[in-house]
């Protein structure tokens, strides 16, 4: 910058002293007598260069000295600060001098600037290294020959920062950070930054704020749907007007008051998940919540720091900070045992105790504390003959069940059928943002012909498989009479009965298969041929062949 610029940020003037602060040599804004004469004091200076950055102040000017010793005395070049945030950052800290030495020389958050031609005038010590330059070897040069996937003379084009971005340098990944530098408003250069650590640690972060952000859409989903729906919703979301159904709903609105144990008995898929949600959601617990815990899938060697929490380190692999169980998750709540027939007995005997005092005690803890709960079970199992068997501790079945509510099997209620179906339909058709289709009338019919071993369950997937390979905006009879969705074993007895069903050959097994796989993906994909074809990786024409149609949906 030339001396007559004026530029506020340039050198305004510089001073010579020698050892003990007599002036040797003062120009620019050095020859102000003022200026002079705080510079003239050698205890000033001393402690001045120890700073390095000084703020000097006047009566109506702000300054900032840099002081350096040189070995017959001091130089102090005076500047105007460039902001009143660096000038206050100098006068308060002590050790700013110190600060910006660590700035450039972290080893972990390394600085590249450039000027407004992207060319480098400035390169952390650490990044030089990187690169394999000598001290200051990179500066002149424009910014790309140096950096590898630089973004930096973009930056200055766009003028937008760009944080916490992954850029490969050497074969290894560094989040960095770019910045355009603005002087009023032109863009005078860039500064990137960039974190030696790696991108594992944010990688880390984010996962956790991910999951935080999770567990926060579902409480407010959940405190959404209380609120949306009153109470009864919860008894109208149990379809069936059967005599059963109906029996069901009155029973759930009068055991739902009471704060007793109930036991849910049902064959797989019938709805005991949802009964459960409705004793929860017509109680005096609804705005606390309903824990869920699914007891078959409960190791014996986790149980109980799943189901009592445990204490800040208290075994190998635990969370640092502890963890709160389900029972005290459920306090003041509900808590659902699903699947408790297929718990083991040593988790029945852990079980029976809380259930006994209700108190309950973290893993390597030592306070022991009361949880009020109200106790939810559900099973598919007969209990009974699994006590007899022993297979089932007698006093924990005694205590889950003073109440017990039977859903009967979709088998034996098939005149709820019709309703179930045009539910699902609706559900489906919000579920994937498309019009409600009209129901041929014989398929209702059709599908009460039918067995159902997998109950509600297997009829709503059937009714979804149907939807979607459905072509034209009306449900035909033909939707449900081909394709793996006709079949009626339940899901999981189909999956392992591929290669056996129908008796035949190892080809007509694959084939079976196949189409099963292709049935799959076109759902898990909402109808989208083109994704379900890529994900298989198939060709679509070839998708299209095997499924018999001819156009995408
Ligand atoms: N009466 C019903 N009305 C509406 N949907 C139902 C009904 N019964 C079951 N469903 C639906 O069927 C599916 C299975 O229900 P749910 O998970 O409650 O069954 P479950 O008996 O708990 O099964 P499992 O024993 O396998 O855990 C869910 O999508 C549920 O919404």
């Amino acid at each position: 910058m030339s001396a007559e610029s004026g530029e506020d940020t340039g050198i305004k003037g510089v001073l010579v002293t020698d050892n003990k602060g007599k002036c040797l040599l003062a120009s620019g804004a050095a020859e102000d007598v003022r200026i002079r004469a705080i510079i003239s004091d050698s205890e000033w200076l001393e402690d001045a260069a120890e700073r390095r950055f000084v703020p000097i102040l006047l009566n109506d000017a702000r300054f900032v000295g840099f002081v350096s010793p040189y070995p017959a005395g001091y130089v102090v070049l005076i500047s105007s600060p460039p902001a009143d945030t660096v000038l206050q950052f100098v006068m308060r800290v002590d050790f700013a001098y110190d600060i910006l030495n660590h700035i450039l020389n972290d080893p972990y958050d390394a600085m590249t600037i450039v000027d407004a031609n992207a060319k480098m005038a400035y390169i952390s010590p650490v990044h030089e290294k990187f690169f394999g330059l000598e001290p200051g070897g990179g500066v002149g040069k424009p910014v790309r020959d140096v950096i590898e996937n630089t973004r930096l003379h973009l930056t200055l084009k766009t003028g937008v920062a760009e944080v916490g971005q992954v850029q490969r340098m050497k074969g290894v990944d560094r989040v960095v950070s770019r910045y355009p530098i603005r002087h009023g408003k032109k863009i005078v250069g860039a500064i990137g930054r960039v974190m030696f650590k790696g991108p594992q640690q944010l990688e880390a972060m984010a996962r956790k704020i991910s999951d935080l952000e999770g567990q926060i859409e579902t409480y407010k989903s959940n405190a959404r749907k209380t609120k949306e729906s009153g109470p009864v919703d919860f008894l109208d979301a149990i379809i069936g007007n059967s005599l059963a159904m109906r029996s069901l709903r009155d029973q759930i609105r009068k055991i739902a008051p009471l704060d007793i144990p109930v036991l849910i008995q049902g064959e797989s898929g019938t709805g005991k998940e949802l009964v459960a949600q409705a004793l929860h959601q017509l109680s005096s617990r609804k705005d606390q919540r309903m824990v869920t815990v699914n007891a078959a899938a409960l190791p014996v060697s986790l149980v109980e720091s799943e189901l009592f929490g445990y204490e800040a380190g208290s075994f190998t692999g635990a969370d640092r900070k502890g963890r709160v169980g389900k029972f005290e998750q459920a306090d003041k709540g509900t808590i659902f045992l699903d699947e408790i027939g297929d718990m083991p007995l040593e988790v029945q005997t852990k079980l029976l105790r809380v259930l006994q005092d209700r108190i309950v005690e973290r893993v390597g803890g030592d306070k022991p504390k009361r949880v009020d709960f109200r106790l939810c079970s559900a099973t598919n199992r007969d209990l009974e003959a699994f006590v007899e068997q022993e297979k089932f501790r007698l006093d924990l079945y005694y205590r889950i069940s003073p109440v017990t509510i039977q859903i009967p099997p979709l088998d034996q209620r098939r005149e709820d059928i019709p309703l179930l179906l045009n539910h699902f339909v609706a559900e489906l058709a919000a579920q994937y943002g498309r019009d409600v289709p009209e129901v041929e009338m014989e398929i209702a019919h059709h599908l009460m012909e039918r067995s159902w071993p997998g109950n509600v369950r297997q009829l709503r997937h059937v009714v979804e498989r149907a939807f979607v390979f459905a072509e034209g905006s009306k449900l035909k009879l033909e939707d449900f009479e081909s394709g793996p969705g006709d079949d009626t074993a339940p899901d999981t007895e189909r999956a392992t009965s591929f290669s056996t069903s129908g008796g035949g050959s190892l080809k007509d097994a694959l084939e079976d298969l196949e189409l099963h796989l292709i049935h799959d993906a076109v759902i898990r994909f909402k109808g989208n041929k083109k994704k379900a074809a890529e994900h298989l990786g198939v060709s679509r024409s070839y998708l299209y062949k095997k499924l018999g149609t001819g156009t995408d949906a």
